[in-house]
């Protein structure tokens, strides 16, 4: 979480540099965030390495308090600013998925991925289907206008935006850190439907314009094997007059990230 919010620039997400047009968080913000997830993710390690049923699901139910309560501390810690809701739902359910692993001693990224879909099973059918009306969060609207699964659907997909983007090319990248990182994320944002994206583009053209510059810059790099650091400027530059956020992709750049370090 740490490795990500240091990553400069990025486009419509917070760095140490720039806010890029978040006007209630900075970078310290997210350091006081990321900080008090530790205990959370004990617990999850904890919940996953001593499950003995045998159906997974039933560990997922069981872990949603544990990641409400985390959600809380989060808020705590921010003021009431929402900084990393999608990463405690995501870290949480894969740090649970490795403490299962451990006891199973399963350990490749796939064995992870597998548990973690079989944890989330249902997951839009239960989460989304099911919302009804009253007040509806943008990913729940976004199903019911679009059909957007938004975290719900890659979650339950079992994270192919990471495992057929971000992953590949942060792993082969021949690139100084903040730069593989930088590549990670556009390689994600280019195919992401980010329902942060989503809800404050207000218009399809500009979600589509923010995938398709971020595809130029990756296959540009995989042309020369260089960053092109002005059209990422220009990208940031877009993303900060339409007040665009990023939140979802920085998500998957995080998980990315984790996973690499779980390969090395
Ligand atoms: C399933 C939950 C995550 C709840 O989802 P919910 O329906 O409440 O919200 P969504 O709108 O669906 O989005 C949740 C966050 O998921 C991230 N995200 C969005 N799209 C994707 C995607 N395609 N792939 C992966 N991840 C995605 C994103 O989180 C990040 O962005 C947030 C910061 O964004 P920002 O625009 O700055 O701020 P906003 O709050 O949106 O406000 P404005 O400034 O625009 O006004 C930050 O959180 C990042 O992490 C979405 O925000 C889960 O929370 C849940 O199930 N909740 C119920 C309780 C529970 O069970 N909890 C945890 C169990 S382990
Ligand atoms: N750096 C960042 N800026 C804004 N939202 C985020 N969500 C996760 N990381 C973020």
């Amino acid at each position: 979480m740490l490795d990500e919010v240091v990553t400069w620039p990025k486009p419509g997400l917070v760095d140490p540099i720039s806010n890029a047009g978040h006007t209630d968080m900075n970078v310290y913000t997210f350091i006081n965030s990321s900080v008090t997830m530790m205990p959370y993710f004990k617990a999850c390690w904890n919940l996953g390495n001593q499950f003995q049923e045998s159906d997974l699901t039933e560990l997922f139910r069981q872990l949603r308090p544990i990641g409400v309560t985390a959600e809380k501390t989060m808020f705590a810690a921010t003021n009431g600013v929402n900084t990393h809701k999608g990463i405690v739902f995501i870290l949480g359910i894969m740090v649970t998925a490795l403490g299962y692993a451990n006891q199973k001693k399963l350990n490749t990224v796939f064995d992870l991925i597998n548990i973690e879909k079989q944890m989330t099973t249902g997951l839009v059918k239960n989460d989304l289907e099911k919302a009804s009306t009253g007040l509806l969060t943008a990913g729940q609207k976004q199903f019911q206008q679009l059909g957007l699964t938004g975290i719900r659907g890659e979650t339950e997909a079992g994270f192919p935006l990471v495992i057929e983007y971000g992953l590949p090319i942060y792993e082969s990248a021949q690139l100084p850190q903040n730069e593989r990182n930088l590549i990670a994320l556009l390689a994600i944002i280019a195919h992401n439907y980010d329902s942060n994206l989503i809800k404050r583009a207000h218009n399809s053209d500009l979600v589509t314009q923010v995938q398709t510059d971020a595809q130029q810059i990756v296959t540009n790099y995989q042309e020369t094997g260089r960053l092109d650091k002005d059209r990422l400027e220009k990208l940031c530059d877009k993303c900060a007059t339409h007040n665009l956020s990023l939140g979802g992709s920085a998500d998957l750049l995080i998980l990315t990230i984790f996973l690499e370090k779980l390969i090395k």
